[in-house]
């Protein structure tokens, strides 16, 4: 009998395509919290493969929370969370940071370390003990620092950078990593204007190689401009998920951020930009 032609073997699990409308992150019926304090209750996400979304919420409503526990930092009490299909425990340390990387909100890393350190921390997922440094490890480490345009600075310790040029470094950490998925806790935070933009400027190029981008943004306005769904948060779960032309509105803002403000489409492309007002 002839031998049938094999396409895929054990040993290529990646080589399955995920479908189209497979969830990069599924979360169901997620109660998570901390220790006498539940912060999500019973929340349910979908975050769309490809895309970027981004996390909205007033101070303390849980954003980093929800990004911590879809991260696997934060253990759910109840509930689900499903990365690429596969529940998040059944997924090894390794393995998991092979397909997802967080970024937190305030990374902290040992005095005296270099960009170029920081950038190659990023292989260790992919480099089991018993394979040394390679030329390729250092290629990606290399091209993460060009592309956030830190490859300048490789040997300068982290505490000797600025706020925007150390943002950028850690986000090469993350990119060495090679992630399916990137969580990025207020990645604009102690940027100025254009230093925000070129971040997310990159976050629109992580996009285009195919990694979804889960973000917390404050600023509303370029939260609208550079998403593709928004989600806001409140009580514990999601009170509106979509597109931001359709999810952001005067309305919305009140309730939930108690904010009046005035939301007007862009002329150019029709996204909303917020102006706030007062206090509502
Ligand atoms: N490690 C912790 N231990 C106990 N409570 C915590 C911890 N981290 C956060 N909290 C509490 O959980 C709630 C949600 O915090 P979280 O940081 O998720 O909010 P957030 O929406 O990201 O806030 P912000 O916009 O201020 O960054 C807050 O009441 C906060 O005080």
């Amino acid at each position: 009998m002839a031998d049938h032609p094999r396409t895929t073997t054990l040993h290529e699990p990646a080589a399955a395509p995920t479908p189209a409308a497979a969830p990069a992150l599924r979360a169901r019926g997620l109660t998570a919290g901390y220790e006498g304090r539940i912060v999500l209750e019973k929340l349910d996400l979908d975050v769309e493969a490809g895309r970027i979304t981004t996390v909205l919420g007033p101070n303390g409503c849980g954003k980093s929370t929800l990004l911590r526990t879809l991260g696997r930092l934060v253990r759910p009490r109840e509930g689900t969370v499903e990365l690429l299909g596969r529940p998040l425990p059944a997924l090894r340390p390794r393995e998991l940071a092979r397909r997802l990387a967080l970024l937190p909100q305030s990374p902290v890393a040992p005095e005296g370390m270099t960009v170029g350190d920081l950038a190659e921390r990023g292989r260790q997922p992919h480099r089991p003990w018993y394979r040394p440094w390679s030329p390729e490890d250092a290629a990606i480490a290399t091209e993460a620092m060009t592309s956030t345009g830190v490859a300048d600075l490789a040997s300068r310790p982290l505490d000797e950078l600025s706020g925007g040029q150390r943002q950028r470094a850690w986000i090469a950490m993350t990119l060495a990593q090679q992630p399916d998925v990137l969580l990025l806790d207020e990645p604009t935070t102690h940027l100025d204007l254009a230093h925000a933009v070129d971040v997310l400027d990159l976050v629109v190029r992580l996009r285009s190689q195919g990694i979804t981008v889960v973000t917390v943004l404050h600023d509303l306005s370029l939260a609208a401009r550079y998403s593709d769904t928004v989600v806001v948060l409140q009580d514990g779960r999601v009170r509106a998920q979509g597109p931001p032309a359709d999810v952001l509105d005067a309305g919305l803002l009140r309730e939930v951020f108690g904010l009046d403000a005035r939301v007007y489409p862009d002329p150019v492309d029709g996204r909303p930009t917020v102006v706030p007002v007062g206090h509502a």
